[in-house]
């Protein structure tokens, strides 16, 4: 126990008595006590609720996770009920267009105008969906949505245009005063970036999207019904609440991915108050069948004092892109050793080769002078060369068109050779386009029709486990404990395996192969083996959503086929 008080956590009472307390729990310094008598007492209920960290704030960060002890890779750290779960916050360009949305009662992905709720005629997997009636689910959205005009007509673009998913989640908020007062005021204490927002793109997208929309539809008439029936139904609905809400859940709503490939957002009280670094140090789960409790998970032995870290934008953009986007939607600029660190833990995931002057060629490498400036110049490693920060965006961006619109349209080996072949004459081998042409390579080659694995020549063969390698040592080096990038480096090492188990096969299927040569293609078929365990390893946090589970039954299929393989070649 310490009497020295906690950063960020008020004083308040002895948690067996409740008269004032002066002493905390030295572990978590969340729990206080009257005396070291109280304490003892307490001590049978408090071990399972003693949590191994403390909520503290600074200037810069505002509220964040620190450990009050050593925290064990793989352990969790702790579990928390969401405030809010709901449809996902951002629908993509096609998710605008298709009349497809989450059943409002259980989330089940159901098509709009087929089956609805037989109160508000808002979609549903089915007429009698059991979370229909559960307040908890649509029971209370219902009484609202209940009021609305409903679509215009029942052509698809009418429908999109009426049933907003994404405007439910703000709804699901406001009736939380309703519902539970308790994670309302939760809700509220969240940072919203509310003054920054005003005026911004992202003020303008919510006003539009969101704001205006549930105004018009809904919370107008429903103002004209407390009226007349002189009860308020819901204390607080104008506009600039309805804006608030937008900005807390822009600022830290949590991606949800289901099984069933729906993505919900979720907003946690104190999970969402983990800030981020572009090299995280733990990760997190959801329960699907326990109401989404979210469990937050050590990626990596944490020290005392470390802070908790998650990472709220993409590791495989470029320090620019994700500079770009934290700024923009999370209103800060990243400071972390990653972004600090112009080739990016030596990974040069978004250098520039240098093209010389006129009169000759340099083998340079162009790097920000400042990487935390976006419009910084870009100096050569060798020559006194520079480009300015314009330049480089404008080539990058002509660049990510054509790389994008590559990956979009079915890629063929050939195609992504002769993209790979264009771009390595101006950017590092190791930069992120080259790295994700590279990543749908590897796995192409050995699947593409003309490209099957047993047609490859052995200098394809080894280009393909060349480039596993070179993806797998930059992933290595940006994601050490591998707590993002489980899927990529899972595929990669699955790769890994194909090639190795290939070169197996070749020696063993010649019947006149030497002694030597069944050694050697023993020794692959255990690195092939070795290359599966590990990815089956990886991918065991990543079972809960549908491309992890594919691949880890992909490398469980695989590592059977292997066994049978060497009981073969042992006979
Ligand atoms: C999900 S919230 C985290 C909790 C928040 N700090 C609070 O006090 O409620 C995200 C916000 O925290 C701050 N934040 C998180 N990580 C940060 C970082 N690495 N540097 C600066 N600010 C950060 C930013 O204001 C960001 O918009």
């Amino acid at each position: 126990m310490s009497n020295s008080p906690p950063e960020s956590v008020s004083p308040t009472y002895c948690a067996v008595c409740q008269t004032p307390a002066k002493l905390y729990c030295s572990a978590c310094k969340l729990v206080k006590y009257c005396g070291a008598e109280h304490q003892k007492h307490h001590w049978k209920q408090h071990k399972t609720e003693c949590r191994p960290f403390r909520v503290a704030k600074d200037k810069a960060l505002g509220r964040y996770l620190k450990a009050t002890r050593t925290i064990k890779a793989g352990s969790v750290v702790f579990t928390e009920m969401p405030i809010i779960v709901g449809p996902k916050w951002y629908l993509n360009e096609r998710e605008e267009k298709v009349p497809v949305m989450p059943c409002v009662g259980c989330f089940t992905p159901c098509r709009m105008g087929v089956h609805h709720c037989p109160k508000c005629r808002w979609p549903t997997c089915s007429p009698n969906c059991g979370g229909l009636d559960n307040p908890s689910l649509h029971g209370l959205e219902c009484t609202v949505l209940m009021l609305g005009p409903g679509p215009a007509d029942s052509d698809p673009r009418s429908l999109i245009d009426y049933y907003r998913s994404d405007a439910l989640v703000v709804l699901k908020c406001l009736l939380l005063q309703r519902q539970n007062p308790k994670k309302w005021l939760e809700l509220m204490d969240m940072q919203s970036h509310e003054e920054e927002r005003i005026g911004s793109e992202l003020h303008n997208d919510a006003e539009k999207r969101i704001v205006s929309y549930l105004e018009r539809n809904f919370l107008q008439r429903l103002k004209t019904v407390e009226q007349k029936q002189k009860q308020k139904y819901l204390q607080e609905y104008d506009t600039p609440v309805l804006h608030r809400i937008c900005g807390i859940i822009e600022t830290n709503y949590m991606c949800i991915n289901l099984p069933s490939g729906v993505e919900l957002s979720g907003v946690y009280y104190t999970a969402c108050m983990m800030e981020h670094a572009c090299q995280p140090n733990s990760y997190f789960q959801f329960d699907q069948r326990n109401g989404f409790k979210i469990s937050v998970i050590a990626g990596r032995d944490i020290g005392r004092d470390e802070h908790l870290v998650i990472m709220y934008s993409n590791m495989l953009w470029g320090t620019q892109m994700r500079q770009e986007h934290l700024a923009l939607t999370k209103h800060f600029l990243c400071k972390c050793a990653r972004c600090l660190d112009p080739t990016e833990f030596g990974t040069h995931f978004s250098s520039m080769l240098c093209m010389g002057d006129e009169g000759g060629s340099c083998d340079g490498i162009h790097l920000p002078k400042d990487p935390l400036d976006v419009k910084s110049d870009w100096a050569c490693t060798k020559c006194p060369i520079t480009i300015s920060g314009d330049e480089v965006r404008y080539i990058l961006t002509q660049m990510t068109e054509e790389v994008e619109s590559l990956l979009t349209r079915k890629p063929t080996v050939k195609k992504l050779e002769g993209l790979i072949e264009k771009l390595t004459k101006f950017l590092h081998p190791h930069h992120y386009h080259l790295f994700n042409l590279k990543h749908t390579l590897i796995q192409l080659y050995g699947t593409e029709t003309n490209y099957l694995l047993k047609h490859l020549d052995d200098a394809l063969l080894n280009r393909k486990m060349y480039l596993c390698e070179e993806l797998y040592g930059t992933c290595q080096k940006l994601d050490p404990n591998t707590i993002r990038l489980s899927i990529y480096v899972g595929i990669i090492l699955y790769e890994m395996h194909a090639v190795l188990t290939e070169r197996a096969k070749r020696l063993l299927t010649n019947p006149k192969r030497s002694k030597g040569e069944t050694i050697e293609a023993l020794s692959y078929l255990e690195l092939a083996r070795e290359q599966l365990l590990k990815a089956a390893k990886i991918l065991e946090k990543e079972l809960d959503n549908v491309a992890g589970s594919k691949l880890s039954d992909a490398v469980l299929k695989s590592l059977n086929e292997l066994d049978n393989l060497v009981k073969k070649s042992d006979q």
